[in-house]
């Protein structure tokens, strides 16, 4: 039977990459960092995914196992499996790589048979590229040969809203989420691989569609849901303000999606859209708007869902101001319980807005000019309450 090793036993790890690979037949093996968790997974080897949508299904995933991150049995299965994936969050993956550095050392001296398929399945644009840069840096010149040979890293887009648990979970492992999903990754298939996966031969259009039409827009209606004192993404779509918002923004995002990829028509790009709007209204999911604008320094940067979408939009030449406005309310999210939104406030106050915007969004120009417009023109309106 094929072996898979996924990181990070969290929403999507259980709820959809997990889940899919179990569906495939592989032995999937968890490791995460939090011991409870591991041997929680270790000692009851089954979970319950809950699909919310129309109907709500309750799918059981059984004969899973799980490690402690950095373990010998860790790398050892690193050295074992067949597929490696990871859904730890993109600033977590120095610590896979330094686990994948030494299993496929040991893969190489023990001359294990078969390629390696590594999948980093994160929020970011080419994660698996980041992760298959920090392992070669771990790497001396035989082991590089090895990877060159034996390894294949392959980028991915992965699109699931894994939400808040509340009101439909009832054990500890059971994890909910949508009923859509969508895992795209870069390369010709891969026999044996999860049915669930659509093969690409350039991942680029897929993954901005994605980053900006899905996680822009969710971010911009967090953000702005946040400065309205709404708390979850359903009822800020409800909200005709938010609703108008969001549109605008995937309109200008499309637009610049459109021009830049000429595979793209903008027709289907508004369908796609449309799509997401109503995903992120499911009246079964309730999914905190804390949740989605969650580390908002990371949201803000060069090439992210805020700041990429303004950058494709800007050049095709269209009218940017609703990204600019998410931009603004990204800069004014507050949330003492995250440590970014908590920095991001911090270095606001310390070193000013202007500072803030070319340092950490990288920009200049026109763009940086309205930015800060809007984000002054936010803070007036908050002011009067908007
Ligand atoms: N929740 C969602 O709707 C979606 C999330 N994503 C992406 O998937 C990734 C994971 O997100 P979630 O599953 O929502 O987060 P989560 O917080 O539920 O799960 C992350 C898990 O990774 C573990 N972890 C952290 N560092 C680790 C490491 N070095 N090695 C092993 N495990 C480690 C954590 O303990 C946690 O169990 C993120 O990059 C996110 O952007 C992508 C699509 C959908
Ligand atoms: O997981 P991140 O990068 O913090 O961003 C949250 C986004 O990711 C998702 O959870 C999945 O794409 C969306 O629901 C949300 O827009």
């Amino acid at each position: 039977m094929k072996r898979a090793l996924h990181f990070g036993a969290g929403n999507i790890g259980r709820g959809f990459i997990g889940w899919l690979l179990k569906q495939a037949g592989f032995e999937v093996t968890f490791a995460d960092v939090v011991p409870d968790l591991v041997s929680e997974i270790a000692e009851k080897r089954s979970y319950r995914v809950i699909e919310l949508g129309e109907h709500k299904r309750v799918v059981p995933v059984d004969g899973v196992d799980a490690c402690l991150l950095g373990t010998e049995r860790c790398v050892e299965l690193a050295a074992s499996s067949d597929w490696i994936t990871t859904a730890v969050g993109v600033r977590h993956l120095g610590g896979v790589a330094e686990v994948l550095a030494e299993g496929f050392r040991r893969r190489m001296q023990a001359r294990l048979d078969g390629d390696v398929i590594v999948i980093a399945c994160e929020n970011a644009v080419r994660a698996t590229s980041e992760l298959r840069r920090q392992v070669y840096a771990r790497a001396d010149e035989s082991l590089a040969a090895f990877l060159n040979e034996r390894v294949r890293f392959l980028d991915a887009a992965v699109d699931r809203i894994a939400p808040h648990r509340e009101g439909h979970a009832e054990e500890v492992l059971d994890c909910v989420v949508e009923s859509y999903y969508e895992w795209v990754v870069e390369g010709s298939p891969v026999p044996g691989a999860p049915d669930g996966i659509t093969w690409v031969a350039d991942l680029g259009p897929y993954l901005e569609r994605k980053l900006y039409l899905v996680n822009g827009a969710h971010a911009a209606a967090a953000y702005l849901a946040h400065l309205r004192g709404i708390a979850t993404i359903g009822e800020a779509l409800a909200d005709p303000f938010i609703r108008a918002h969001v549109e605008r923004f995937q309109c200008e995002a499309a637009g610049g999606l459109a021009h830049r990829h000429a595979g793209f028509a903008l027709a289907d790009l508004a369908a796609y859209a449309e799509k997401v709007r109503v995903r992120f209204a499911n009246p079964y999911v309730i999914d905190h708007v804390a949740r989605v604008g969650r580390d908002p320094l990371r949201k803000l940067a060069p090439g992210e869902r805020l700041v990429g979408p303004l950058m494709a939009a800007a050049a095709a030449g269209l009218d940017t101001s609703a990204i600019q406005e998410a931009v603004a309310s990204a800069l004014l999210y507050s949330d003492a319980s995250d440590a970014a939104a908590v920095e991001l406030q911090r270095r606001l106050k310390a070193e000013g807005v202007e500072q803030v915007v070319r340092e950490v969004c990288g920009l200049e120009g026109q763009l940086f000019e309205g930015v800060i417009d809007a984000y002054r023109a936010l803070k007036n309106r908050l002011r009067e309450s908007i």
